[in-house]
């Protein structure tokens, strides 16, 4: 990991490291247009096609409904799959909106009211690894909203078969169809609807270049398609003080570096942070993960910085925006109204970013690529609608008359001022 000393760097170099590496879209949505129109005029045939041409085989059926299912699993992982549910279930059954009433001025009551989203997709990445913990983090605040109807799309798995871990999870949360199959097919099929995909009104999740394409193309076409938010790959910056452990840190910076060669791991710390101790500890944890190569590919383009104070930590956090910001600080909670621009955050260094990505309770659907400046991670309310809806008596109408008919004259709208002095007329 490239190491940056604060003070050195120049206001257009701080720029430069809180920008992303730029992706490349246009070549990856030369693959997924066509893939898109043949799903679009073809359906579940055109699914299949490319679900075999990418993934080697193509399920028969095509989808299959959780309700048919016995899903399999050994207690161990049942019981972390339930508890992970429960606390993740309890979080954002906590986050379900309350109807709300306001009576701005005598007789005129205005409201609002939510609904749930009918139909949703959540897509289940499973080209590298099967992702259990995303199905509860998309499926539970789905449930939780009451959508009518919850499509579920993931690659074929092993022995062409979705994991019984899936299929358990689907049937909890009252999913209706299990697509096998991924990328932009998958996510077209959604989008358009074919004969076995019900077509859905907003498309959720997680996924690889191919599959983030897809939903961006489908978000502004015909399909009228919404989307969670725009993603790429996994992000984590962790900033540390004297007293944090360097084991801990280079656990957690490689926890999110084994995602995928392109996740991004970043360390802002104090120059009496042991830097030594964690370079070591970054050599010998990474011999031991399985996916080694992966993080290692990531380090390389991930970079730290020595600070002189943890304000200057947290004003680059701040420009930088991670999905996850971790505080290895010595009174982390006192940071908290220092932080405007971050995913999710894991304060102390008992909190590592992993207890968020599965069981905590809170949610690991979050913006990446800066996009926390301005977007928040999945929640209930990501799966509602808000309906607002007002009731006027004679006199709450009559209260409002002159500034509503003084307004539609300004605008030179005859017809909406008329619309209330007739009905005051008599
Ligand atoms: N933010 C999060 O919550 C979160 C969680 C886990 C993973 N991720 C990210 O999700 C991504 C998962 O990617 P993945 O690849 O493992 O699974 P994926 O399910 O997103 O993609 C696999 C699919 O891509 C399609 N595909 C593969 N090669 C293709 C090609 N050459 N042309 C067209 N389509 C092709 C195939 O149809 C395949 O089924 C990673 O980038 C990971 O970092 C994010
Ligand atoms: N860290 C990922 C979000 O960036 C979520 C995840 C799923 N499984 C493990 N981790
Ligand atoms: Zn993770």
């Amino acid at each position: 990991m490239k190491r940056y000393v604060y003070s050195e760097l120049t206001e257009k170099e701080i720029a430069k490291l809180c920008k992303r590496p730029k992706m490349h879209f246009d070549d990856i949505f030369e693959v997924v247009n066509p893939i898109i129109d043949d799903v679009r005029s073809e359906g579940d045939k055109a699914v299949s096609r490319y679900t075999r041409k990418f993934d080697g085989a193509a399920p028969e059926p095509l989808t299959l409904s959780p309700e048919d299912e016995a899903p399999v699993l050994n207690d161990e992982i049942k019981e972390a799959i339930d508890t992970a549910f429960k606390n993740i279930y309890r979080f954002h059954k906590a986050q379900l909106p309350n109807a709300m009433e306001v009576e701005t001025m005598p007789g005129v009551r205005c409201m609002r009211v939510t609904r749930p989203i009918e139909r949703v997709g959540l897509y289940v990445p499973g080209g590298t690894a099967m992702l259990p913990s995303t199905l509860m983090m998309l499926g539970i605040p789905a449930a939780l909203a009451g959508c009518r109807e919850i499509v579920i799309a993931t690659p074929p798995g092993k022995d062409n078969l979705v994991a019984d871990e899936l299929t358990y999870i689907a049937k909890k949360i009252g999913a209706s169809v299990i697509l096998q199959s991924g990328g932009a097919q998958a996510i077209a099929a959604m989008a358009f609807g074919t004969e076995s995909v019900p077509k859905v009104n907003k498309i959720f999740g997680p996924g690889n270049q191919y599959v983030t394409a897809a939903k961006m193309q489908l978000q502004n076409s015909e399909a009228q398609v919404a989307i969670d938010m725009p993603a790429g790959p996994s992000e984590v910056l962790v900033i540390a003080d004297d007293y944090a452990e360097p084991v801990y840190v280079a656990a957690d910076l490689l926890s999110q570096a084994e995602h995928g060669s392109d996740s991004q791991v970043v360390l802002l710390a104090t120059k009496g942070f042991d830097w030594d101790q964690c370079k070591q500890e970054l050599d010998k944890q990474l011999e031991q993960l399985p996916r080694k190569k992966m993080a290692e590919k990531a380090l390389n383009h991930s970079f730290s910085i020595e600070v002189e104070s943890l304000e200057q930590a947290f004003n680059f956090s701040n420009r930088f925006a991670p999905e996850h910001l971790i505080i290895q600080c010595e009174s982390a909670e006192s940071h908290v109204d220092e932080i405007y621009s971050a995913g999710s955050v894991f304060l102390g260094k008992w909190s590592p970013e992993s207890a968020g990505d599965y069981a905590s309770g809170t949610n690991h659907t979050l913006p990446t690529y800066g996009y926390a400046r301005m977007y928040s991670g999945v929640s209930v309310d990501s799966f509602c609608k808000y309906i607002t809806m007002q009731h006027l008596s004679k006199e709450g109408l009559k209260n409002i008359a002159s500034s509503v008919e003084r307004l539609a004259q300004l605008e030179e709208l005859e017809g909406h001022r008329r619309a209330v002095s007739l009905r005051l007329e008599e």
